[in-house]
């Protein structure tokens, strides 16, 4: 007897977007099971940041479909999704540079909670009951991410590495079921891309399930379970990180692409 399959954590099925004439992303059909490491890579101007942006609630898809727990979100706001368990980091760093590490995530977290200002002000009990929830969450993924040296030093003194690490704290504080992050190794050196591995890791070992764009392709191997790659906004390919490597479309794309730079 076999039972049903399993509902994707996240489904996108037919997902389009065009911007004027161009079509970003085309008729890409994607599912992430509860547990996984997806990776979704192509050459420049495939369409991931694009794909990302509709699943994250940043973009409305021009077609297609996106569910999360089978739920249609397809235009679901960025604030919705993220009540509803997901959460993302950004490319360019967004973290106040002025705060310290603890209190970025603090003040991310009063956002997604919409603790109000009035109970702030007049420092009412249940704020207080709050303060001290937010603060244990914030000490609980400061160490989980490695930054517990670092709480109470200002973000613009961390170092590029520290910084992205920060990023994700701040996503796990909303404790999300999936994590979507884009490009989390930019600008890192091999030695804290392999820390990020870790932590990518110990993310899932969480039982938050993880979405990421990234051309960093030892990032990539080294940590998906699944790929899906896309080119000119179609995808040409999914698979293991060996099959994904050994694929000739794939290869011939990444190939093609150096070749014209070179
Ligand atoms: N806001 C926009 N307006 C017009 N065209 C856009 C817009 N955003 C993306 N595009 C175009 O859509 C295509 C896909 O872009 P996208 O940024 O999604 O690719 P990408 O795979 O993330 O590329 P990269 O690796 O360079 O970041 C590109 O041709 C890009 O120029």
């Amino acid at each position: 007897m076999t039972g049903a399959a399993p509902l994707p954590l996240i489904e996108a099925v037919d997902l389009t977007r065009a911007f004027g004439g161009l079509v970003a992303v085309n008729k890409v059909s994607l599912a992430v099971h509860t547990g996984e490491i997806v990776g979704l890579i192509g050459p420049n101007g495939a369409g991931k940041t694009t794909m990302f942006n509709m699943l994250a609630g940043s973009l409305a898809p021009s077609a297609g479909t996106i569910a999360f727990e089978g739920r249609d979100v397809t235009r679901a706001p960025a604030h919705e999704r993220a009540r509803l368990g997901i959460a993302r980091t950004f490319q360019i760093t967004s973290v106040f540079p002025m705060l310290t590490t603890r209190d970025n995530i603090r003040t991310a977290t009063y956002r997604t909670r919409g603790a109000g200002w009035l109970a702030s002000t007049f420092r009412t009990a249940a704020w207080r009951r709050d303060e001290a929830a937010i603060d244990a969450v914030a000490d609980e993924v400061l160490a989980f991410c490695d930054l517990a040296a670092q709480a109470d030093i200002r973000a613009d003194a961390l170092s590029y590495g520290e910084q992205r690490r920060l990023e994700v704290a701040i996503a796990l504080a909303a404790a999300p079921r999936l994590l979507l992050l884009d490009e989390p190794a930019a600008g890192l050196n091999p030695e804290e891309g392999q820390r990020l591995v870790g932590i990518i890791r110990k993310v899932r070992d969480r039982g938050v399930t993880v979405l990421l764009v990234e051309h960093h392709m030892r990032v990539v191997m080294g940590v998906c379970d699944r790929i899906v790659v896309l080119d000119h906004g179609a995808r040409i390919a999914e698979g293991t990180p060996q099959e994904v490597a050994g694929n000739a479309d794939v290869v011939r794309v990444y190939l093609g692409r150096e070749q014209a730079h070179a």
